[in-house]
């Protein structure tokens, strides 16, 4: 079954508590929570102690996207934030190896991201310390850009890296109901969805977040019946 994530970059900053509990009640599976330095990546968008008053507003994961550098002297706070799972970038360094072992010591999911020029190969000494792969497909720093149809080789090379392995795989960037089949069928389990997910305002989240669901279900053979 897809995991829809959708990212509350796309929604309204005046009103995150709120707009975090409405797409969690329009059928999210996680929240993603895109964290930015204005180093690593060109945008700048919030930090550890807005994870933690969003922490209230829902009980779903909290799928902490960190595009950050460095990294490691954040990592302890998102973790006590509330994140579930935190991803870090394997180009963000200096030491991702460290950077995995610390999220995995605080209890947390691990995952690693790969930027859309990144291949699938930099991982690969990373890839039993990792719970998700979170594969780019936009260039990282702002919401409502094209997806980059190329990306799916590389979603699909990490499919093949990790058969065996209790590893999801995660594709960010993009996602529309469009490009949300390419997408699983390439081998993604977890779709990261801003602008096609809080697209209209929150009476049209419901629709959204199964519409794209549904075409990532149908184009990967998956049940799409939900508990
Ligand atoms: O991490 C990022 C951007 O850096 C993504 O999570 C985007 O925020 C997804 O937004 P859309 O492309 O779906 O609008």
């Amino acid at each position: 079954m897809t995991i829809l994530a959708p990212s509350i970059l796309a929604a309204d900053f005046s009103r995150l508590g709120e707009e975090t509990r409405a797409i969690a009640q329009a059928g999210a599976d996680w929240i993603h929570l895109d964290v930015m330095d204005g180093h690593f990546v060109p945008n700048i968008s919030f930090g550890p102690a807005v994870v933690k008053a969003l922490r209230p507003w829902t009980d779903k994961v909290f799928d902490v996207h960190l595009m950050i550098a460095p990294a490691d002297p954040y990592l302890a706070a998102f973790a006590e934030a509330g994140a579930d799972a935190i991803t870090v970038h394997v180009e963000a360094g200096p030491h991702i190896h460290r950077s995995l072992q610390t999220i995995r010591g605080s209890g947390k999911r691990a995952g690693v991201a790969l930027n859309p020029g990144t291949p699938a190969s930099a991982i690969e000494p990373v890839l039993d310390m990792v719970d998700l792969v979170l594969v780019m497909t936009v260039n990282p720093g702002f919401g409502g850009q094209s997806f980059i149809h190329s990306a799916l080789e590389t979603i699909a090379r990490v499919k093949a890296m990790t058969a065996g392995r209790s590893i999801d795989i995660s594709v960010d960037g993009g996602i529309t109901p469009e490009t949300a089949g390419p997408a699983a069928q390439a081998g993604a389990n977890i779709l990261v969805a801003g602008s096609a997910a809080f697209k209209g305002g929150p009476d049209k989240y419901e629709t959204n977040v199964a519409a794209i669901r549904a075409a990532a279900d149908a184009a990967a053979g998956r049940d799409g019946v939900r508990c």
